[in-house]
């Protein structure tokens, strides 16, 4: 069925690109979306995900109406979001914003919430949000310093990247490891396979790892 069929990612962000291609995924199309990510009074973060992923498929699925390709497309949406308790972190675009996320972060418990919306070729929506939790160790000033000076955090909720040196900060990690990272696998592959897509097709390519 999928021979026909595309997938079309709605995202600027490598990270996401990465994950489907470990996947052995390889996405036809992507589009990225600009949306306001900015958090509705009291949204939970949770709530935040779903919304935002399901715009950015949305806005993406837009876009294909207009090429004529809607009818023809698996298209999919992801938003990450980084909170402590109720509190939102945001996506750190200066130093400032990751040196305030991490100070938070540091010793404690924090959750990462990754929303997955999927539209079909026929136009049905399944959205899906995963909860991972993720425990800091208690960061040094010099570790703080050195992670800020790294560069690391930049564009990435939370203010950290745990697939790069913050994965040295990790004490715990419950739940989804590519969930933090910007797709959960084993949750994405499961909408795609659910709705006919045929995740597996690349699986014996021979330059895989
Ligand atoms: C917590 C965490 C987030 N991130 C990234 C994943 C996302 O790219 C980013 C969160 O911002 P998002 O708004 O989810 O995504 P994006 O703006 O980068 O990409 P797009 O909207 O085009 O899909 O933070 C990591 O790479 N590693 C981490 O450990």
């Amino acid at each position: 069925m999928s021979a026909t069929y595309r997938l079309v990612l709605a995202s600027g962000s490598p990270r996401r690109v990465e994950l489907l291609q470990q996947a052995g995924i390889e996405p036809d199309r992507l589009i990225p979306t600009d949306i306001d990510e900015t958090p509705l009074r009291a949204e939970h973060p949770r709530s935040l995900a779903k919304r935002l992923s399901h715009g950015k498929a949305e806005r993406a699925f837009a876009r294909l109406k207009k090429d004529n390709e809607a009818e023809t497309s698996f298209i999919l949406g992801a938003d990450t979001v980084v909170s402590v308790g109720r509190r939102i972190l945001p996506k750190a675009e200066t130093r400032e914003d990751a040196a305030n996320c991490l100070r938070l972060l540091s010793g404690r418990a924090h959750r990462v919430y990754t929303g997955v919306c999927l539209i079909t070729p026929s136009g049905k929506v399944r959205q899906k949000v995963v909860e991972t939790r993720v425990r800091f160790k208690r960061l040094s000033s010099e570790e703080l310093n050195l992670y800020l000076e790294a560069g690391e955090w930049r564009g990435k909720a939370g203010g950290y990247a745990i697939q790069g040196l913050a994965g040295c900060f990790v004490v715990r990690l419950a739940g989804s490891y590519t969930n933090v990272v910007g797709l959960p696998l084993y949750e994405t592959l499961g909408l795609l396979t659910a709705d006919g897509y045929k995740v597996h097709q690349n699986w014996l390519s021979p330059d895989r790892v």
